[in-house]
């Protein structure tokens, strides 16, 4: 009979042996670190506690893993080796270290404290570089330790490792150092094969290592790799310095990259503070470190240590919080941004990582959640490294929970317990419904005028001094109108009272009185600053120009925009100039949003006017084509930018200084010098019957008034 403990060793053992497989040959593990060194720890412990249960082929005796027949085997003269973790997370793992090193040199109280040198434990994977008279003239992987792989080819690839060194003709120096990604180059990495459709990468590791051992060169030289030196292999007829900082420092004189974030230290003190400073700096470094490691810094004292087994006696590895852990996922919802873009994000179950506990990952888009396939219920692999956003990268798909499913009486097969997420055909904020635009990752909420997440921004845009330029409406303002009620939609600006406004806080009853006259003034606009207002997405400025002056009513452009015959609709809208098929899209899903409707025909009811006109359909080239105008002084019913618009929409332009090229002065009460001038140069003067009978509108035709 079997007891427990050999049968979860047997256990433990067949798992670590795939996940190794998975990692170390196939460069795509299934499970992150932090899992692998969890039942690795298990095992390691379960051994020391029953010797008898440890066997020749446990993975807590061998190093990495076997080298791929496809490549070429390296055997290396000195061996690459591993390196023991301290465990313990905090100060402890320092001392603990010393106090070892310390024990093994046989080192009393009173001795000295020992040096070390610190170094970055970078994330990547070990490679064997083999100079001979100065060339680099093979690279290895470190394989099982004692044969590797031959992949000099993708590694000259990496513009930082020097072909040949500086200054150096020893006949054999083999540099050992990590090859890794540094997290930029990964993050465009990633969003090229996300854009081809191909698998992405889980972190920079994987990736540094799939390319180091990818077959083609071609491919290997496309995924930007980088590199540190730390060790040495092979050496003849180099001169070794005496203790590794020293190393470190020639070899960055034979053109060798090495990382400037090392330390020279003494004692257990001294391995505390540089493990400190380089966990406050580690967010923000370019590439990805799981720990630092402490060596003894003299040769002489690594000698009289040795090695045991797998690793040297005189080196740690002293690791950090893991930056991708398990956890699973409890549900997957949508938020809405200020600008209602709809992004799906994953609840989490609660789970440190990276040093925050994370409940929640972006999962960015619904191309991303299907490239992943990631479900409720799934356990994932959540990564967060650097300043970023926590990210899920990857499912675990065979801890998948499934269920029977029958197929018909006598059989069942399995499925997945949870259907793949679909997004949301409405705003789950404000129920206005939701639009994917073309070739665009994000879907939207259309409820721009309605949707409290996107209220702010919206209120905001539409008070803006190019919208509808309510004077004194900031930011600040707004958020308090909206966070005290007071204002939901637009509309409600103009349902401000005196002495709700003054009941805010901060405010005196004096600017409370401004404000309502700058909301008031606010209601004299033009069509184009009304349309612009609405906060319409793709809809900037000269678009709202344009369809002003093309439609000339707004009840015309509803029409239009909202046919019940879609291609008419956008046909109809994309009859204005330089309005394109995505414009033309975004201005009918806006239009058709009734939501949006009734806020727009609450603002006319609140008097919200403007001139208008018939479309300039019927005049194509409009009566004022060519001809330059100027507007000065008050003029009686029109304000200056309604005066302005009229212009601009029978195809003049509207000048703001007199010249010789002016056609005609528009001019009202008080008009100054610019009358003087016009008068001066013969200009035609006109008031503003004038300007209305030139543009075909005499007094009948406007509207409102
Ligand atoms: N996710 C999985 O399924 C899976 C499977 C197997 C192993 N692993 C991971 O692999 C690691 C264990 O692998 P290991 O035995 O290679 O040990 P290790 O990676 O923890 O330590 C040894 C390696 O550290 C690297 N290193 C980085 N900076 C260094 C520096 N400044 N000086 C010296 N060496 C430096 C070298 O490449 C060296 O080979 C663990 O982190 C484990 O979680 C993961
Ligand atoms: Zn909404």
């Amino acid at each position: 009979m079997m007891l427990p403990n050999e049968s979860r060793a047997r256990e433990l053992r067949a798992l670590l042996n795939r996940y190794g497989h998975e990692y170390y040959v196939l460069d795509a593990p299934s499970v992150p670190d932090a899992e692998y060194d969890r039942l690795f720890q298990e095992l390691q412990a379960l051994e020391k506690a029953h010797p008898e249960l440890l066997t020749p082929d446990s993975p807590t005796q061998r190093v990495g893993g076997r080298a791929l027949d496809a490549f070429a085997p390296v055997r290396h003269s000195v061996p690459m080796l591993s390196i023991r973790t301290e465990t313990d997370s905090g100060a402890g793992g320092a001392e603990n270290f010393d106090a070892k090193v310390r024990r093994d040199l046989g080192l009393d109280e009173a001795a000295p404290a020992v040096e070390y040198a610190a170094e970055l434990k970078f994330d990547g994977l070990a490679i064997s570089l083999r100079y001979e008279a100065g060339l680099l003239v093979r690279a290895a992987t470190r394989g099982d330790g004692e044969t590797g792989e031959e992949v000099t080819q993708n590694i000259r690839t990496i513009g930082q490792i020097p072909l040949c060194l500086a200054g150096c003709t020893a006949p054999v120096l083999e540099v050992r150092g990590e090859v890794y990604m540094r997290r930029d180059d990964f993050d465009a990495l990633n969003a090229r094969q996300l854009a081809a459709g191909e698998k992405t990468f889980v972190n920079p590791r994987n990736a540094a290592a799939g390319a180091v051992r990818q077959l083609d060169s071609k491919i290997a030289a496309k995924r930007p790799l980088s590199f540190f030196a730390y060790g040495l292999g092979e050496v003849d007829g180099w001169d070794i310095p005496p203790s590794h900082s020293a190393l470190l420092d020639a070899l960055a004189k034979l053109g060798l990259p090495v990382c400037a974030d090392r330390a020279t230290v003494q004692g257990a003190a001294g391995l505390i503070a540089f493990h400190a400073a380089i966990a406050a700096k580690r967010d923000s470094l370019p590439f990805d470190i799981d720990g630092v490691v402490y060596k003894v810094n003299q040769r002489a004292l690594q000698a009289q240590l040795g090695f045991v087994s797998r690793e040297p006696r005189w080196a740690v590895a002293h690791k950090y919080p893991a930056q991708e852990m398990l956890t699973t996922v409890e549900a997957i919802d949508v938020q809405v941004g200020r600008t209602g873009a709809i992004t799906p994000v994953a609840r989490l179950a609660p789970v440190f990582v990276g040093g925050v506990t994370v409940t929640n990952a972006t999962l960015h888009n619904i191309d991303r959640i299907r490239q992943l396939d990631v479900r409720q219920g799934d356990t994932v692999i959540v990564r967060r490294a650097g300043d970023v956003i926590p990210e899920i990268v990857d499912v675990v798909l065979e801890r998948r929970p499934m269920v029977e499913e029958a197929i018909d009486l006598v059989e069942t097969r399995s499925v997945a317990r949870y259907a793949a997420f679909e997004m949301p055909s409405s705003c789950p904020v404000c129920g206005s419904h939701v639009v994917r635009e073309e070739g665009e990752a994000a879907y939207r909420c259309t409820g721009g005028l309605v949707c409290t997440a996107q209220r702010k921004q919206a209120l905001l845009h539409f008070a803006g001094r190019r919208a509808m330029d309510i004077e004194g409406l900031g930011d600040k303002l707004v958020e308090q109108l909206v966070d005290t009620g007071l204002v939901r939609t637009p509309a409600d600006f103009y349902k401000l009272g005196i002495l709700k406004l003054a009941a805010l806080e901060r405010m005196a009853e004096k600017s409370a009185a401004n404000l309502l006259a700058g909301i008031d003034q606010s209601r004299h606009t033009t069509l184009a600053r009304f349309i612009y207002a609405l906060g319409i997405r793709n809809v900037g400025e000269t678009t709202a120009k344009d369809l002003a002056r093309h439609f000339g009513k707004l009840d015309s452009l509803l029409e239009a925009a909202c046919r019940e015959d879609e291609a008419a609709a956008l046909a109809a809208l994309q009859s204005v100039p330089d309005v394109g098929p995505v414009v033309a899209q975004s201005i009918r899903d806006f239009l058709l949003e009734a939501h949006n409707i009734e806020v727009i025909e609450q603002l006319r009811a609140a008097g919200v006017q403007w001139p208008e006109f018939e479309p300039s359909e019927a005049v194509p080239a409009g009566p004022l084509l060519g001809k330059t105008l100027v507007v000065t002084g008050t003029l009686p019913t029109l304000s200056r930018d309604e005066a302005k618009a009229l212009i601009e929409a029978a195809g003049g332009k509207a000048a703001g200084s007199v010249s010789k090229k002016t056609d005609y002065l528009v001019a009202g009460e008080a008009a100054g010098s610019k009358l003087d001038k016009a008068q001066e140069l013969g200009i035609t003067i006109l008031d503003e019957a004038g300007l209305l009978a030139l543009v075909g509108q005499d007094g009948a035709a406007r509207a409102d008034d």
